[in-house]
């Protein structure tokens, strides 16, 4: 059973998934104070939420048990993404479902904004028929900058095509491919703000957006610009936009998200050339509706211990190659676990090869798991697929994914090879038809072992009864033998035995097998 925990209003026939998995609780509390936040979010495995809620550090690190985060809409600044990845929280968000309804909106702020709409409806509210204050100005013919060319920005570049306006773009990161598809024309920040009537922002707010359009840009604009926000606060400088609309440089501004949300009083508002809406952009029943099925139905997903489809502190991976590399997630997580116990050292790089049928698809969530197993056992059960990666940029590890096409006969071979200050040690394994996981080969000696619970690896001299003295030796401490495997370099020369047992060896039982005649080095390893 998982507990979920619902922050702030989503559609309850999105909810449905969730609602009707037989493994799940589902808590609907909207409206918490942070307080009240603070203390019951440890009571949760899954959290969603919409843009209201601010899930910062405190909320994470108070969030003992929590295993994702669902965020039903785009935008995840509302998130401590960093604080989520450092605890192993899965984020996961909606980037799809309010893509039209953003989209939809922008073009209405567009449109009321250049006919004056709110302002003249509200003199007639105020019982005034005034004529002359609202002339407006036609789309037809203007030339509508576009920051942003996404998901959304990309409708919006359409929809204003539909209304015969010209369309300029800034967006660093589309493809000319992508920018010629949609028929618009692309050109730096400055090119599009010094030629645009209308300029309308659609990107993420991040350090490289926070007040992209401030005093210097301002200035650079047309005089009399109109300017559209329906992506985040901040992407504006409200306070130069303030200044902007005072000196007449900016004749208009259609907001739906501001730096601070929520609130009563707000000095933009204060000025009749600005028309505003309280967060909106993405408030239609379709749109709701679809982001909390998206959300909740990754929840699920994880839950039930399937890939999720929109992870956002995660790479996500097509579904048809997940079908090809689940197989091998825990192949991947036990030779980590396998190689961290054969390492000794400070680790300097830790290298994943992959040949066969591995060689041409996306192998990180391979990696990933890789990582996992191995630091695991070094950092304990705080470590997962989320956050192994920054552990192990923390540590100073280089972590290399190879791809070979020396598959050595088998089907998929992995190869986990670490370096560390003192030697380099190496595992391979595979899965083998009808026979499961198997390692195949430890160091340069070529071997044949289930990954079974228990292992001992055991370096030898080639020489006779050091096999007899170590099953003596195990017999002595009631430990039975499963099976077991020997190899050696040459005859009379370095040899290792790899036994799988049937219960842990503890460490005194291992001491015991090192003070054997012949015996080199032994290995408890735990998967
Ligand atoms: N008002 C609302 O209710 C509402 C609803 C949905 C989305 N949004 C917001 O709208 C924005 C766009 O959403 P989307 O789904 O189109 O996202 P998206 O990721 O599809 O598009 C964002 C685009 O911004 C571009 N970009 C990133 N950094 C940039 C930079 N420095 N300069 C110029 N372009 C840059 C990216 O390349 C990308 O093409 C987000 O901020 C999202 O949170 C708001
Ligand atoms: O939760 C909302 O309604 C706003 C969503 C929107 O800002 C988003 O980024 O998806």
């Amino acid at each position: 059973m998982f507990k979920v925990l619902i922050c702030d209003p989503l559609s309850e026939e999105g909810l449905k998934p969730l609602r009707e998995n037989p493994t799940s609780q589902v808590d609907v509390l909207t409206n918490l104070s942070k307080e009240e936040l603070l203390d019951k979010v440890g009571n949760y495995d899954a959290l969603l939420v919409r843009s209201q809620t601010t899930i910062d550090a405190a909320v994470i690190h108070a969030a003992t048990r929590l295993k994702i985060i669902g965020r039903a809409g785009v935008g995840v600044d509302n998130i401590d993404l960093q604080a989520a990845t450092e605890q192993g929280i899965l984020v996961v968000n909606a980037p799809d479902g309010n893509t039209n309804s953003a989209a939809e909106h922008s073009i209405a702020m567009l449109m009321a904004l250049a006919r004056n709409i709110p302002q003249a409806f509200h003199a007639l509210k105020n019982k005034q028929w005034d004529r002359k204050s609202f002339i407006g100005v036609e789309l037809k013919g203007k030339t509508l900058g576009v920051i942003g060319l996404g998901r959304i920005g990309a409708e919006v570049a359409q929809r204003a095509k539909g209304q015969r306006m010209k369309v300029v773009a800034y967006d660093p990161f589309l493809t000319l491919e992508k920018a010629e598809k949609l028929g618009v024309t692309m050109g730096t920040v400055d090119e599009v703000i010094q030629v645009a009537d209308f300029i309308t922002v659609h990107t993420p707010l991040v350090k490289e957006t926070k007040h992209l359009l401030n005093r210097a840009a301002f200035e650079k604009m047309k005089p009399g610009v109109q300017l559209i926000n329906c992506a985040r606060g901040g992407i504006i400088d409200e306070d130069a936009l303030y200044d902007a609309i005072q000196s007449g440089k900016v004749a208009g501004v259609a907001l739906d998200v501001f730096e601070v949300e929520p609130f009563v009083d707000h000095k933009l508002l204060t000025l009749p050339q600005v028309i505003a809406t309280p967060h909106l952009g993405a408030s239609t029943v379709e749109a709701q509706e679809v982001v909390a099925v998206d959300v909740c139905d990754d929840v699920v997903r994880y839950f039930n211990g399937q890939a999720v489809k929109n992870p956002v502190n995660l790479s996500a991976v097509p579904k048809d190659v997940l079908k090809k590399v689940e197989p091998y997630l825990q192949l991947g997580e036990k030779l980590g676990s396998f190689v961290q116990d054969l390492a000794n050292g400070l680790i300097e790089e830790f290298r994943v090869v992959y040949s066969g049928e591995l060689q041409d698809i996306d192998v990180s969530p391979i990696t990933r798991n890789v990582l996992k197993g191995f630091l695991r056992s070094r950092l304990g059960e705080s470590v997962n697929e989320v956050n192994a990666k920054l552990f192990a940029d923390r540590l100073g590890i280089t972590v290399i994914e190879q791809k070979t096409s020396q598959t050595k006969g088998f089907t998929s071979l992995i190869t986990v090879e670490v370096l560390t200050k003192a030697e380099m040690r190496k595992v391979s394994g595979t899965l083998l038809n009808g026979l499961g996981a198997r390692i195949v080969r430890v160091d340069e000696f070529i071997v044949d072992v289930p990954l079974e619970a228990h292992l001992v690896f055991i370096r030898h001299k080639d020489q006779p009864g050091a096999i007899g003295r170590v099953g003596m030796s195990l017999a002595e401490e009631r430990i039975n033998i499963a099976t077991m495997q020997v190899g050696r370099a040459e005859r009379g020369g370095a040899a290792i035995m790899m036994l799988t047992v049937d219960k842990h060896v503890k460490a005194k039982s291992v001491e015991k097998l090192k003070t054997l005649a012949d015996i080199e080095d032994v290995i408890a390893i735990e998967l």
